[in-house]
């Protein structure tokens, strides 16, 4: 007889970790009670997250003992089969993966997919997901988690919110300063190469990115994305000593970290998402201006003004005294990306923000990315693997993974 398998669908409202945590502890809510006292294990990104800490922390290898480079150096696709694998290893009756096809490429996704495909016959799935593209042939129950609600779901209602667009209307606000970068290249890659140890990543990118520019950038698990984002940010030191141009200075002369930092704006969801302290909506946005997490001095009326054009734009100021903490996961993602934009800094990098978000949130965010592109000049980098429908970038830059290193296209 074929497992039961779930596919639950979430949404901004959904308590997840409640959810999550209530059939781990065995106080297992209603149609999972036979799972009581059975073993099983989440598949997430934040078990991965907390593994790369722990690998850090303690300077050892926690799960892939039998390989080399440590989890933190593996690609997205890599630390999933890693994990994957690891949790199978445990022997146990069910797995619950939370959203486990975000942040992979198409390929990956496959192999995944198929890897899950075998597991399927010997470990009871549970799947939580926000895109209903994700959902396996082989799931035979449905649900929906409202708040904490499950409602169960006949069969797979087709009807979903996929297609759902929604528009925001309003202007995006004036910058409240602007930056002394008057040149037209903001950053310039000549015939960039990286090697890490005996292993090409990068071979010969050249790469010319314009004021202005709205860029995405595409790419496999692992062809070097995330190296190329970290040269340009300081953050990898492969970047010095290569004819790498960042704001009209050769990397390493220059400019500090510090200096350049001020002038890029960064989304990525694990800022949100680790995120925890206690700060107003409000405040979590003017501190965009000021280069920290949350404020600590009280907001000049011109802060306070601009903070307000802008949850009006993303329709939160009813929101505004509101915790950061507590909002949902689009809304905070929403208010964080608000917050990278506010001072228009001269660029502007996402790292595949839409990663989690369900639908709607999902074509919210795009929304706020095309018009912010459309109306202010900085110049946008957003990473993705999905094609997210309704974003209009003016370019793509595509790596092309190969063992000799990967080189880039400009689609
Ligand atoms: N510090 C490091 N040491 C060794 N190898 C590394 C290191 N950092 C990255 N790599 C390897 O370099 C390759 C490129 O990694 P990178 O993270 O830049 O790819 P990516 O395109 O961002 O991947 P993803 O889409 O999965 O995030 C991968 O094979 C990765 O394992």
């Amino acid at each position: 007889m074929s497992k039961k398998h779930w596919a639950i669908f979430t949404d901004n409202s959904s308590k997840k970790s409640s959810f999550i945590q209530s059939i781990l502890k065995g106080v297992s809510p209603q149609g999972f009670e036979q799972l009581k006292d059975s073993k099983g294990y989440l598949f997430s990104k934040r078990v991965l997250e907390k593994l790369i800490d722990e690998e850090d922390r303690h300077d050892t290898k926690i799960i892939n003992l039998d390989r080399t480079q440590s989890l933190k150096s593996m690609s997205s696709g890599e630390q999933k089969k890693a994990l994957l694998s690891h949790l199978i290893s445990l022997s146990p009756d069910y797995l619950i993966l939370d959203n486990p096809f975000d942040n992979l490429d198409f390929e990956s996704q496959q192999r995944l997919k198929e890897e899950l495909e075998e597991v399927q016959y010997s470990v009871q799935l549970i799947f939580l997901l926000s895109r209903r593209k994700d959902i396996l042939p082989f799931c035979n129950h449905f649900a929906k988690l409202d708040g904490s609600s499950l409602i169960f779901l006949d069969e797979y209602e087709k009807s979903s919110q996929a297609g759902t667009r929604t528009i925001l209307s309003g202007k995006i606000p004036a910058p409240p300063y602007s930056f002394d970068y008057d040149e037209e290249v903001l950053i310039q890659l000549n015939n960039v190469s990286v090697k890490y140890l005996d292993q090409p990543v990068l071979k010969n990118i050249n790469w010319t990115i314009r004021k202005g520019d709205f860029w995405e950038l595409k790419g496999k698990n692992g062809s070097g994305k995330t190296t190329i984002l970290s040269m340009i940010t300081g953050e990898n030191p492969k970047g010095y000593g290569q004819d790498l141009h960042i704001f009209g200075h050769k990397k390493g002369s220059g400019e500090s970290v510090w200096e350049l930092k001020k002038k890029i704006g960064y989304f990525t969801p694990s800022i949100t998402d680790k995120f925890t302290g206690y700060h107003s909506v409000e405040n979590m946005l003017i501190s965009g201006l000021t280069d920290s997490i949350g404020l600590y001095v009280r907001p000049t009326e011109i802060q306070s003004r601009l903070a307000k054009e802008w949850l009006q734009l993303i329709h939160m100021w009813d929101l505004r005294n509101h915790l950061f903490h507590d909002l949902s996961l689009g809304q905070k993602r929403l208010v964080m990306c608000a917050r990278a934009m506010i001072k228009h800094p001269p660029l502007l990098i996402l790292d595949e923000p839409t990663a989690s978000l369900d639908d709607a949130s999902a074509a919210l965010f795009v929304s706020l990315v095309n018009k912010f592109a459309e109306a202010s000049e900085t110049t946008i980098i957003f990473v993705s693997h999905r094609i997210e429908p309704g974003l209009t970038p003016d370019y793509t830059y595509q790596l092309n993974l190969s063992p000799t290193g990967s080189t880039g296209t400009i689609l």
